[in-house]
């Protein structure tokens, strides 16, 4: 799969495409990232990306020429990806779908797109309307660009990827995967501080420790975040096992 990012900071994406386990997914090309810096396609001498606001008001918003410039380049470029349909346009907002592991799943198995990062107050809304397909949002709260989103999200879908992670059962086990907050983690020191590492994890009963794994995300989602306890629920991802533990809390 391959994705685009429009962006005035590409200098952003290079740490986070090069390093980390997920390395292996960018630099073995599953997941292609072409970076694309927006100035490039501004043509004034002052190569403006952005202008004041029509109506007045703070800031500056984004300039629908320079992007529709940009998204034909890349739309060009991507032409010869075996003619595929117009790629999804994906804009990073806190107005958007809050990206979670389903929305991530669905994605990592797709083709990709376009990742559009806006800057200053936002881009000019002509642009939005004829070209965003899927607007994304990774929580309530103002960034100063869609930049971090982008990174997370290619981070997330990376992870997905066939190799990327070691133990290939492990993203099964991540247990966002099973829609369950994840379990608590120890290694070495057995005791640090007075303080014991749960003795079943020591025992070397592994049907013992997955049923101990399994219990602490369950407590840990219940308490937390009871509302995806009851989406795990509904999609039939909870064990009679399981089921007869969150009674007992
Ligand atoms: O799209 C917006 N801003 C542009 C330009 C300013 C920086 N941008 C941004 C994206 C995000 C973001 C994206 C995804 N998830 C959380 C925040 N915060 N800030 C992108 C935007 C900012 C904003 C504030 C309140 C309500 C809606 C909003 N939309």
């Amino acid at each position: 799969m391959r994705f685009d990012v429009i962006t005035l900071f590409p200098e952003l994406f290079g740490p986070h495409l090069s390093q980390g386990v997920t390395r292996r997914a960018f630099e073995s090309g599953q997941v292609d990232v072409r970076l694309w810096q927006l100035r490039e396609h501004a043509e004034d001498n002052y190569r403006r990306v952005d202008d004041r606001p029509f109506g007045g008001g703070p800031g500056m918003v984004m300039l629908i020429e320079p992007l529709e410039r940009a998204l034909a380049a890349v739309k060009a470029d991507r032409g010869g990806q075996g003619g595929e349909a117009a790629p999804a346009v994906i804009h990073f907002s806190p107005t958007g779908r809050r990206i979670d592991q389903a929305l991530v799943r669905e994605l990592a198995q797709g083709t990709g797109g376009v990742l559009l990062c806006g800057r200053y107050e936002g881009i000019d809304q002509r642009f939005l309307d004829r070209h965003v397909t899927l607007e994304l949002s990774l929580g309530d709260f103002v960034l100063s660009g869609g930049e971090l989103p982008a990174i997370a999200l290619l981070d997330a879908i990376a992870r997905l990827q066939e190799g990327v992670l070691n133990d290939a059962a492990s993203h099964q086990q991540d247990s966002f995967s099973a829609g369950l907050l994840d379990c608590p983690h120890y290694s070495r020191p057995e005791l640090f501080d007075g303080q014991q590492v749960p003795a079943v994890l020591l025992s070397g009963h592994h049907a013992q420790i997955e049923r101990w794994r399994r219990e602490r995300s369950l407590e840990i989602t219940w308490q937390r975040r009871p509302e995806l306890i009851a989406a795990a629920r509904a999609a039939g991802l909870l064990s009679k096992a399981d089921e007869r533990f969150l009674a007992s809390l």
